[in-house]
């Protein structure tokens, strides 16, 4: 894993935005996309680039369950305010949160998965470790699944709902033998409540119990941190 530190949010986003455009240069076709608060400036970045998503394909890693698409809370949402609406691309996935059969709808995700294998994928990291929505203790062998998200992450991401009990209590995410099939992934973690993670990931032993510690085993993993976050490395 390559580390770089940086001083905050923007030079991140920057360094991620110009390993994105070396990447479409050097051919990538299908991105891996990440939500939540960590890409925010990195699409910024990219929405005022004059880069072209035209023929681009992107693959979200994950979705809350009973979240339609225009539901302000859900990632299909984030992903055209963030993203989609200021570039399209010539396709966007993300699980269907609404889906009636989950079982179908995980089958179904896989396959798009199996027929645009990821070029290049952006990821944040939980401060438990999580990669996509995969919680601890989830196998690394799993492709999409449906997740019963960690208290933890209840916790965290309620600063985004009006109060806690709002947060969905399940997602459908990508799991993590598909994130380990991406070419090149491009990690960012701000902030001090992800330092411990982010030690576990680069430092710790490799564990189902840490998600993330299971990019030690992919050979083109890029890691942004912000002296924050990196904080507890050796
Ligand atoms: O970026 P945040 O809001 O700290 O969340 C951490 C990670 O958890 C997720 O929200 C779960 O998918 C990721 O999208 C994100 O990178």
């Amino acid at each position: 894993m390559k580390v770089i530190t940086v001083k905050n949010q923007l030079e991140g986003a920057k360094i991620a935005f110009d390993l994105l455009k070396e990447a479409m240069e050097g051919g990538s076709k299908t991105l891996g996309l990440a939500t939540g608060s960590t890409p925010v400036e990195f699409y910024n970045q990219v929405v005022q680039s004059d880069l072209d998503f035209s023929e681009m394909i992107s693959i979200n890693l994950d979705e809350y369950v009973g979240l339609d698409g225009s539901d302000d809370q859900s990632y299909r949402y984030f992903m055209e305010q963030h993203l989609f609406n200021e570039k399209p691309f010539k396709e966007n996935f993300l699980p269907d949160g609404k889906a009636t059969d989950l079982l179908a709808e995980v089958k179904h995700y896989d396959s798009i998965i199996d027929s645009h294998p990821i070029d290049f994928q952006i990821l944040g990291i939980g401060a438990n470790g999580h990669i996509g929505f995969n919680e601890p203790g989830t196998s690394f062998e799993v492709t999409t699944h449906v997740v019963d998200l960690a208290e933890s992450t209840i916790q965290a991401n309620a600063r985004f709902f009006e109060d806690e009990s709002q947060v969905p209590r399940q997602a459908i995410s990508m799991g993590i033998a598909s994130i380990m099939k991406s070419k090149e992934i491009v990690l960012m973690a701000y902030g001090e409540a992800k330092a411990e993670a982010v030690k576990g990931m680069i430092e710790g032993e490799i564990t189902e119990s840490l998600p993330a510690s299971v990019l030690q085993k992919h050979d083109n993993v890029i890691v942004i941190a912000d002296e924050a976050a990196a904080k507890l490395l050796k």
